[in-house]
């Protein structure tokens, strides 16, 4: 491939145990002369796959604090910027994404600048499908629509586990929710390579088609504000807590909690369409970040919002109520109570500030110290967060030391998913057990479950490392319930 090429990217998706990793390792097994780069990003508390993908020649960069399609973008604007420099090193990228991910965003960070574009160019959006499972889906997980809607590649993958009646079936639906992808039946996600590398298909007129807004960037963050700042102690407000001087924050209106009134600069003010779903933020957590700016000129703005979209993605500095921060690239995170916290702004030095609010929603007030008054921003923005999750799914994972007894494993694990198979859309494992020096590698998608011996430990030390996901998880219970087996 000559230097200047872009190089091909492919993303490849699918609901939670369609059968991605299946298809990763296929590839990464495959002698297919490729140099390829490997991004993976997990859902779950704890991490999983990186001892389930195979160790190949590849390099594989993870991302497990959060879903690739919001809140570890920055992540994985930075590691396709180290790419970037090897491109020439390079015949491709594979991206697999978390079962609950929408490879909207995904791609669309594809095209976020001109750099981007020069550099890299989406090869085809590949989407797994489970035939067992992924009807009941279609109602309760909203991504699943969204992965299979925008395929280029649709692999109706578990053909072993369904009648061919059932599987012409599903086929015909799901023709139906994307007539140009090309559907392939495999078991095992086995098929030639060639069909699912080097396809140049991914269509940007198709993208916009099916998401108007696919070329508008979407941002970790909801608002951001500009406030003029001397330096001292500043009372920073959120919430209602504090009536008297509620003035300035009133709801009325389009109900997106900004005061419009002030506002220069509204790209989607007007009608405040933008949803206020936020997956990973709890109700009591408001993430801000307040960056210093030279002026508000645009530009200014721009490298300041781009610092703002990396730092989000990057841990927190967690802010009880009362405590104190400083302004920076680092992400807050204010701790509330019912909506409501009061916390010391430190600013070193006078100037511009930028404050940026993940969640819209709350109204946020600034007092210099000293001032009687709290200042106005002299500049404000709503930015789109335009997807949301299914605020249901959840995960709980385990990390133990012992060695599980594998009748009483078994036993827990069978009457769990008989159980409760229904919530847990997928579990997963690689598990000590006694008496072998070989790793048990447990996999569960609903009430499919199977447990294969798999490398032995080595020098690394044995332990168990579980995940669930699924809705209305018991950790204690789950927790509990696997501790039994350990002896
Ligand atoms: N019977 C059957 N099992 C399959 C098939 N494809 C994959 N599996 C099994 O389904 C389980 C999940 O497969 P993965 O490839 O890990 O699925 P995934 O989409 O990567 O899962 P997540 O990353 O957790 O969302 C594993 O136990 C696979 O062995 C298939 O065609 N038939």
């Amino acid at each position: 491939m000559s230097a200047d090429a872009p190089i091909p990217v492919t993303v490849l998706t699918g609901f939670l145990g369609a059968g991605k990793t299946t298809l990763l390792n296929r590839i990464l097994t495959e002698q297919h002369g490729k140099k390829l780069a490997v991004i993976e990003n997990e859902f779950g508390e704890v991490s999983v796959d990186n001892q389930l993908v195979i160790q190949s020649d590849e390099e594989l960069f993870e991302m497990n604090n959060g879903c690739i399609c919001c809140s570890v973008r920055g992540d994985l604007i930075r590691v396709l910027g180290r790419l970037m420099k090897r491109k020439n090193k390079l015949d491709g990228i594979l991206i697999e994404t978390t079962g609950l991910a929408d490879p909207g965003p995904v791609a669309q960070t594809f095209f976020t600048d001109d750099e981007m574009r020069a550099n890299f160019r989406i090869d085809g959006i590949v989407t797994v499908v489970d035939a067992k499972h992924v009807v009941q889906h279609f109602d309760d997980a909203p991504e699943v629509k969204k992965q299979i809607a925008f395929a280029d590649v649709l692999l109706l993958n578990k053909a072993d586990l369904v009648s061919p009646a059932d599987l012409a079936a599903l086929e015909s639906r799901i023709r139906g929710m994307n007539a140009a992808a090309r559907i392939e039946r495999t078991t095992n996600c086995d098929l030639p390579l060639d069909k699912v590398l080097d396809l140049q298909a991914f269509n940007l007129s198709r993208a916009e088609a099916l998401d108007p807004k696919f070329l508008e960037p979407s941002y970790p963050f909801e608002w951001a504000g500009a406030y003029p700042l001397p330096a001292g102690r500043h009372t920073l407000v959120i919430g209602h807590g504090d009536d008297e001087h509620d003035h300035d924050h009133d709801h009325e209106g389009c109900g997106c909690g900004h005061d419009h009134d002030h506002g220069h600069d509204h790209e989607h003010g007007e009608g405040c369409d933008h949803d206020h779903h936020h997956h990973h933020h709890a109700e009591n957590e408001l993430d801000i970040m307040v960056v210093p700016v030279a002026s508000t000129d645009d530009q200014v703005l721009a490298a300041a919002r781009d610092a703002a979209v990396v730092g989000f993605s990057d841990w927190e500095n967690r802010v009880a109520d009362g405590d104190t921060f400083t302004p920076g690239t680092t992400l807050q995170r204010l701790l509330l109570n019912e909506g409501n916290g009061r916390y010391t702004l430190d600013v070193a030095a006078p100037g511009t500030y930028l404050v940026f609010e993940g969640c819209g929603a709350h109204p946020l007030h600034i007092y210099p110290s000293g001032a009687a008054d709290n200042v106005r921003p002299t500049w404000q923005q709503d930015f789109e967060h335009n997807h949301s999750h299914d605020e249901e799914v959840s995960s709980v994972g385990i990390v133990l030391e012992g060695d599980c007894d594998p009748q009483r494993l078994n036993d827990w694990i069978g009457k769990l998913l008989q159980t409760k198979g229904n919530d847990i859309y997928r579990a997963k494992g690689v598990l000590a057990v006694k008496g072998t020096p070989k790793r048990l590698v447990f996999q569960g998608v609903h009430m499919l479950f199977d447990a294969k011996f798999e490398g032995e430990w080595g020098n690394t030390p044995r332990s168990n490392t579980l995940v669930f996901i699924g809705k209305d998880l018991d950790r204690q219970q789950l927790t509990e319930g696997f501790k039994a087996c350990l002896d």
